[in-house]
């Protein structure tokens, strides 16, 4: 059944579709893999070569044949890691070392600190097991497998595992880059002296971070005075060399709210009050880009801060992965957990701010005793976004859908 939603406010479901409709994958770039952490691979990566080349041991000890089990043997040869070793010769073992390739014709490795050095060899236990601390060839990697699937986000793991191919360059999709707007005649960068009525400007530094989070290139990020004709030239300028134009504040219903009159007449205001706290006035559309082909989207945030940064993982961060082809940075992962809390909803559905805490039986999920859209000090120590939908009563101890804010 669909959630109800307060007269005339949109579906937060309904706002991110039409966001996405339409929204291509950028075009890709060739980048050594030093460089390429946080982005994503445009096409899958094939196995050149098997993961470990060869057999060969996971510990320090002796080769042999598992058919000698029991038996004191002299060691016929000692084979380091690096150098390839001869056929082991029968009635003997080898000295081997962790990651020393295992000589052909033995069957298994004993750790040294099972067996006896005796004047006449290495005196071995009566049970062994065929393979035993042996790392077979291809069983990390085998060749010609999918190594890495396009839509991976590079991270540490990946990049070793691309290295452990001897790959040195991957093709990943161009980061998206996006233009910052702020909107609010208070607002004063740090640095500056605040006048009185003036506030610093929050959304700056948190909005760039998260950005960059998210796998973006911030290539614009400027203040707009409360005027008319400067909104319209700042949105001009940013379409003409962003993917994405991201404002914030000026989307309220005040005389000083610009950006969403400036939007309708460059370009298209697809939608406008979401059913959804914080962040109701947020603004969604698209405007031409400077060379007439195709449009840019443009994500219109509200000027609170947690509004902002609430609007930045519901709405930005999907549309990041679409344009990126990412399916990881498409949705955020969901958990449930049981509320530490009580609280009651009115017409729009609540992301509150929780804190996560993991026990050994369940995950609680502690609200910040203000979630007023101003107090971003409910952000700082947040891991995930708790949904409670319209006209709901949370009891403590309820299970609440969670959306975990993973590249906080
Ligand atoms: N009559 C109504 N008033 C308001 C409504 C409404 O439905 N009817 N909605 C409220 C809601 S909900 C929100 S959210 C805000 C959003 O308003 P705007 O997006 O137009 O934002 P501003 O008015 O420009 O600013 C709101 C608030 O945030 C502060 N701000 C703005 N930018 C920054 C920044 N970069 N760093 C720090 N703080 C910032 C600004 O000073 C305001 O206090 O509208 C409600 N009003
Ligand atoms: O919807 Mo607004 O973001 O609560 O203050």
């Amino acid at each position: 059944m669909a959630e109800p939603v307060a007269n005339g406010l949109q579906s937060v479901e309904s706002a991110l579709a039409a966001l996405l409709d339409g929204v291509e994958a950028l075009p890709d770039e060739p980048v050594a893999i030093e460089r390429a952490g946080g982005r994503v691979l445009s096409q899958a990566v094939i196995a050149r070569q098997d993961v470990p080349p060869a057999d060969n041991s996971a510990m320090d000890g002796y080769a042999l044949r598992c058919s000698d089990a029991g038996r004191t043997l002299p060691i016929t040869q000692r084979v380091v890691a690096g150098v390839p070793p001869s056929p082991l010769a029968s009635n003997s073992c080898a000295r081997i070392f962790t990651g020393s390739e295992i000589p052909p014709g033995a069957d298994c490795v004993v750790m040294q600190e099972d067996v006896q050095e005796t004047a006449e060899g290495i005196h071995f236990p009566k049970t062994l097991s065929l393979g035993s601390n042996i790392r077979s060839r291809g069983r990390d990697v085998a060749s010609g497998t999918v190594l890495l699937k396009a839509g991976t986000r590079l991270e540490a793991a990946s990049l070793g595992h691309l290295a452990g191919q001897g790959i040195t360059e991957v093709n990943v999709r161009c980061r998206p880059r996006v233009a910052l707007l702020f909107t609010g005649d208070e607002i004063v960068d740090p640095g500056k002296p605040l006048a009185p009525g003036q506030i610093y400007n929050s959304n700056r530094p948190m909005l760039r971070r998260l950005l960059e989070r998210f796998g973006a290139e911030v290539i614009m990020a400027e203040s707009v005075p409360d005027r008319y004709e400067a909104t319209c030239d700042k949105l001009r300028q940013a379409a003409g060399k962003a993917d994405i134009v991201i404002t914030t504040g000026g989307v309220s219903v005040g005389e000083e709210d610009h950006v969403k009159q400036a939007l309708e007449a460059l370009g298209t205001l697809d939608l406008w009050r979401l059913a959804m706290r914080p962040g109701k006035p947020l603004a969604l559309g698209r405007l031409p880009r400077e060379d007439g082909h195709g449009q840019v989207r443009f994500v219109g945030l509200p000027g609170n801060p947690v509004s902002s940064y609430v609007g930045a993982w519901l709405f930005v961060r999907p549309l990041m992965g679409q344009l990126l082809d990412c399916p990881s940075l498409q949705a955020l992962p969901r958990m449930y957990a049981r509320a530490g809390f009580a609280t009651r909803t009115q017409g729009r559905r609540h992301y509150m701010r929780v804190r996560l805490d993991f026990t050994p039986d369940k995950i609680t999920a502690h609200a910040f005793a203000d979630q007023n859209s101003a107090v971003l000090s409910s952000c700082i120590d947040a891991d995930a976004l708790a949904i409670v939908p319209p006209f709901t009563e949370v009891c403590e101890g309820d299970s609440l859908e969670c959306l975990w804010l993973v590249e906080k």
